[in-house]
């Protein structure tokens, strides 16, 4: 998977070098590049900004940088790399939406800062490939570059070979559509607390309807509405 990010703060994303996706890329399973959007400016100021057209506080980054840092990832025609645009407008980004990502083989990912990005990028690029504004929660961020963090990561994760053990990755929370169980390992007892016994039972069936039954209460008790309820 290649994975581009246009960003006025590249530095950002050097922390992936040494995450869990750092072997990922030094595996070439992965490769991130972070390009920054300032190296398609030519003015002096090297300006990715300016004033809302019809008013309004703050300042929209300007199209013409976006289109040659773009063009410069994906070229000049179609392209089968999908572009990714957090936007406090996109579509809520939730495990299924990780999925997708972690089957694509080329993400190119517009971080926009300020009060966003002027709205004719995704519209003229929406004509040359697939575009989907994604945000991370309700509630608004200074800028793509967080959200971006934790789609790569989300996404990266679930690209074969990127996590050791994929067993890890089938029984996690809203893998299966539910929240995880609780998780429990030694000391037995601790603090006067006890692990649950059924966990040293050695009873596999048993663990395994305890754990799903956990799964359904803490579901039904924190988050009602992935039960359709
Ligand atoms: N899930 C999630 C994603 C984000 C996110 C993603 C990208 C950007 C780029 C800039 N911002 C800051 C920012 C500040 C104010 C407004 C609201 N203004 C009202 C009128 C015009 C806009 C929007 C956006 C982002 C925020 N936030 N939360």
């Amino acid at each position: 998977m290649r994975v581009d990010i246009v960003t006025i703060f590249p530095e950002f994303f050097s922390v992936l070098d040494l995450s869990l996706l750092g072997k990922a890329r030094q595996s070439g399973l992965i490769e991130v590049t972070a390009h920054d959007l300032r190296d398609a400016t030519h003015d002096r100021h090297r300006t990715v900004d300016d004033t809302p057209y019809g008013g309004g506080a703050g300042m929209v980054m300007k199209p013409e940088p976006w289109g040659e840092a773009i063009d410069g990832i994906v070229g000049d025609g179609a392209s089968d790399a999908l572009l990714v645009v957090p936007s406090p407008a996109g579509e809520p980004f939730t495990q299924q939406i990780a999925r997708e990502l972690a089957a694509e083989q080329h993400l190119v990912f517009a971080c926009g800062r300020y009060e966003g990005i002027d709205q004719r990028v995704v519209d003229h690029y929406a004509t040359r490939m697939r575009v989907r504004l994604i945000s991370l929660g309700d509630y608004v961020l200074n800028g793509g570059e967080v959200a971006v963090m934790a789609m790569i990561e989300a996404a990266g994760r679930l690209v074969p070979g990127v996590v050791g053990n994929p067993e890890s990755l089938v029984e996690e929370s809203h893998e299966d559509g539910l929240l995880e169980y609780p998780s429990y390992t030694k000391p037995a007892s601790w603090r006067g607390l006890d692990v649950p016994p059924v966990l040293l039972s050695g009873n596999h069936g048993a663990i395994a309807a305890w754990r799903h039954e956990q799964q359904i209460e803490r579901t039904r008790r924190v988050r009602p509405e992935l039960l359709g309820e």
